[in-house]
Formats: structure tokens, sequence, C-alpha cells
């Protein structure tokens, strides 16, 4: 399957540069694009753009290896119903149009794939609604498009899946009109309609809307199940912030790395003082999500990157508690206790990680019931930081230790009725 992309314009409105290749949320717009319809099956991109602007897309098109062919458009004056028209000899049968300064989320493109006609969205959550494609439908199609329509149905998102014949309505316009918009070519193709609703996609046109894309594609890029409370209520508000501005500056790993140090000094306050400590150890749980959301939002994950910060956090956790136990332990006994709440805080994380390598799966995707089970990282240090705002260390360790010791005989039990009850020895 091809996919056209529409980049003819001249972007007047963002100050006379190629949309498509202004970088949001650390990638331009259309690599983001390109690469999740190369996953969902696309083997091959057209892109359509002027004489000025195709030496950007070339460059763009080889320095990322993608298989794609230019076909330029000298007259972009012509609108972009015209460009369109000009990709007729390099698509034949079923293909995917998209404009090239949408930005659209995964999700949303999963679904919109397998659609048919002019995808439109009926919610339009993310997106300036007065600036919007709007569509009048009937039966299923087409029957009004444009900006001013006072009676809407939906918004267009300026993603279609076409066939060939959408070529025979461009050629009729292409002879009766200088300038033919592509909204005059669905209109009169009376496209049929599939709703994606609800889901983030939105439109590129003014340097205000860069920002609130980069803002909504790192919200999007949030973790899916393995948040524990705080980090769904509290922690993501605020790194989802922290990577909105961090984004095009640094890398994941960069930010891993950061975390990590800013979790040893934490251990080291408790030298200090333990309630700053506390504080800080919070501090460093809230920021050790942005190297998620940044990998995620900027498409710029690695197996080595989530190795290395499971790996990090373990230290960060047991310095934390280590220097905790070293400034206010002396009896053997309670030194026992807290040997046990690192372990098992370690075991926390071990026991879901180590699902991976026997299963080659996601725990928390495959087992509901861990989602909302208590004891993750960010609830553990979340606590530990209100018992050490009220000096409570003896209650801290002990609560880690059985806390965090239950934890994992549940995980284990969950894992075992999910798999190891049904498995046949091997
Ligand atoms: N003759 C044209 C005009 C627009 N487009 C594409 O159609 C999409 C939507 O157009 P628009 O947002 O208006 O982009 P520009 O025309 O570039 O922006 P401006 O109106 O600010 O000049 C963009 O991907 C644009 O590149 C196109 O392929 N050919
Ligand atoms: O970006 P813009 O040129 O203002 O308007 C665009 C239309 O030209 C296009 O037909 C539609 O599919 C896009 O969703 C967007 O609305
Ligand atoms: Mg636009």
């Amino acid at each position: 399957m091809k996919a056209v992309i529409l980049a003819a314009g001249l972007g007047t409105r963002m100050g006379e540069k190629p949309k498509g290749l202004l970088k949001v949320a650390g990638r331009e717009i259309i690599y983001r694009t390109m690469r999740i319809l190369e996953e969902l099956g696309v083997e091959e991109f057209v892109i359509v753009t002027n004489p000025r602007y195709e030496p950007f897309y070339r460059a763009f098109v080889e320095r990322n290896g993608f298989r794609a062919e230019i076909v330029i458009n000298e007259h972009p004056e012509r609108g972009n119903g015209y460009s369109l028209h000009l990709a007729r000899g390099s698509v034949d049968g079923r293909f995917v149009l998209l404009m090239s300064d949408h930005v659209y989320e995964r999700a949303f493109l999963e679904r919109a794939i397998r659609g048919e006609g002019l995808i439109a969205d009926r919610v339009g959550r993310f997106v300036d609604i007065d600036e919007a494609t709007k569509v009048k439908v009937e039966g299923g199609r087409v029957k009004e498009i444009g900006k001013d329509l006072k009676e809407w149905d939906a918004l267009d998102t300026g993603f279609f899946v076409l066939d060939a014949s959408i070529f025979t309505v461009t050629e009729e316009l292409a002879k009766e009109k200088d300038v033919v918009e592509l909204k005059d070519v669905v209109k009169r193709a009376e496209l049929p309609v599939t709703y994606v609703d609800g889901l983030f996609w939105m439109d590129v046109d003014t340097p205000q809307d860069v920002g609130r894309a980069r803002k909504l594609l790192v919200m999007a890029s949030i973790k899916g199940t393995g948040d524990g409370f705080i980090s769904r209520h509290l922690n993501r508000k605020i790194s989802t912030r922290i990577s909105a501005l961090l984004v095009d500056r640094v890398t994941p790993n960069q930010m891993t790395v950061v975390t990590f140090f800013l979790g040893l000094f934490a251990a080291l306050l408790n030298f200090v003082s333990m309630p700053l400590a506390g504080i800080m150890y919070q501090i460093a749980s809230i920021l050790d999500g942005v190297d998620g959301e940044i990998a995620r939002a900027a498409m710029k994950g690695s197996q080595f990157g989530g190795y290395l910060d499971s790996i990090l956090d373990r230290y960060v956790d047991f310095a934390f508690l280590l220097t905790l136990a070293y400034v206010t332990l002396t009896e053997p006994f309670w030194w026992a206790i807290a040997a046990l709440a690192m372990f098992s805080s370690a075991m926390v994380s071990y026991s879901t990680e180590r699902y991976k390598g026997a299963y080659f799966s996601d725990a928390y995707k495959d087992i509901k019931r861990l989602r909302r089970l208590p004891g993750k990282r960010d609830e553990r240090i979340f606590v530990t930081m209100l018992f050490l705002l009220f000096g409570l260390v003896k209650p801290l360790f002990a609560l880690l230790a059985v806390w965090s010791t239950l934890r994992v005989a549940m995980t284990v039990y969950l894992v075992w009725r999910e798999k190891g009850c049904s498995e046949r020895s091997t």
C-alpha cells in the first residue's frame, strides 16, 4: 500500500517553510507519521511538494531511509487538490492520502488506515474548531465540506483512504478550475466517511500550533499500563510538562542518567536531613517519567534505554534505603528488616521484569489485576517521603518490607493463575 503526502504548500502562516519538516516533540511532523504508517503496512510514500522545498524533502527522505518518490508541483498556487492530481501517475489501487502538516497519534493512525474515504472526527478534542475543515454527512457520504459550514457533523482530519478512481475527479476539476482545493475533490467525489472520534490529531498551521502539538504529543506518550496510583494522579501531571520543555533539547538516555544522579543525591541528603531527602527522592521519581515520555513522544526509545533505566532505578532505591538505614539504625533486628525492605523493593520490579524474560510480554498488559495492585515504585517512594516528613523511619522500613514482600507474592500468584496453572511442563 502507498501513502500520498501533500506537502506542496508554502507554509505562509508559518513564515514560509516546509511544514512537514517542522520538528514537533523531537521529530519532523511527517517522520512520526511515516514511521508509524510503515509499521501499519505502508510500503512506499509519494511526497508531492513544490520546487523550492523539494531539496529539503529529498534530503529528509534520504537521511531517514524512507522509500519515497518525490513529485514536484510546479504550481502550488493551484491548491492541494491539484497536488493530489499530480500524484495520479504514482499510485494505483487503494492508497492513503494525508496532509504533511497534520500530527497524528499512533492510535488514530491504527484506526484510520482501516477506514474508507474521508476519516472524520465527531469530537475534535484537540483541534481549533474554527480553523478546521468541517463536513456535513448524508447517507454516510460527504454532502458539504468547508471551514465555514454552519451545520456540520464532523471534522476533516486530513487523512483519507482512497483508490485510483479519485483521479477521475481530480482530472475533471483540473480542467474546469485553475485552483483545485482538496475539499472540491472530496465534495465532487461524495467520499464515504469513516469516523475516528476523540483521538489525538491536529493541523499545524501557525507557530502557536507547534507548541500546542508538542505538549499534546507528550501527553499522548504517557506509558499505557505500568503506572501506579501516584504516577497516574500526580507525577505524570508534572513530568509531562517538563518533558514538553525538554523533548527538543535532551535525549531519553541523557535524562535517565540525570535522574539517576538526582536519586543518588537524594540518598546522600539522608546524611543532612531525612525530610529533605524524602522530598528529593519524590522529585527524582517524578523526573524518572521524563525519559520514557521523551522516548515515546520523539520516537527515540531504545531497548538499551529501558534496560539502563530499570537497572539504575534499582541502585537509586538501594542507595536511598541503605543511607537511611546507615544514619538511623543500630539494632541488628532493624537492620534485618531494612535489608528485607531493600531486597523486596528490588524484587517488585524483578518479578515483573522477569515476566518479560519468561513470557516475552509485558506483565501489566497481560494481567489486568496487576495494574491496580499497590506497591509500585512511584507509590513506595511517595509513602517513603511522607514517613520521612514525620520522622517515622522504623515504621517505614517495616511497612516497605511487608508491603513489597506481599506485592511480590501477589505478583507470583497472579502470574501462576494467568500462566502457570495452565502450562504443560516442558
Ligand atoms: N498547493 C498546495 C497547498 C497545500 N498543500 C498541502 O496541503 C496541506 C494543508 O495545506 P495548508 O495547511 O494550507 O498548508 P500551506 O498552504 O503550506 O500553509 P499556508 O496556508 O499557511 O500557506 C499541507 O500539508 C500543504 O503542504 C499542497 O500539497 N499543495
Ligand atoms: O490546513 P488547511 O489548508 O487550513 O486546511 C486543510 C484542508 O486544506 C484539507 O482539505 C483538510 O483535509 C485538512 O484537514 C485541513 O483542514
Ligand atoms: Mg493545514
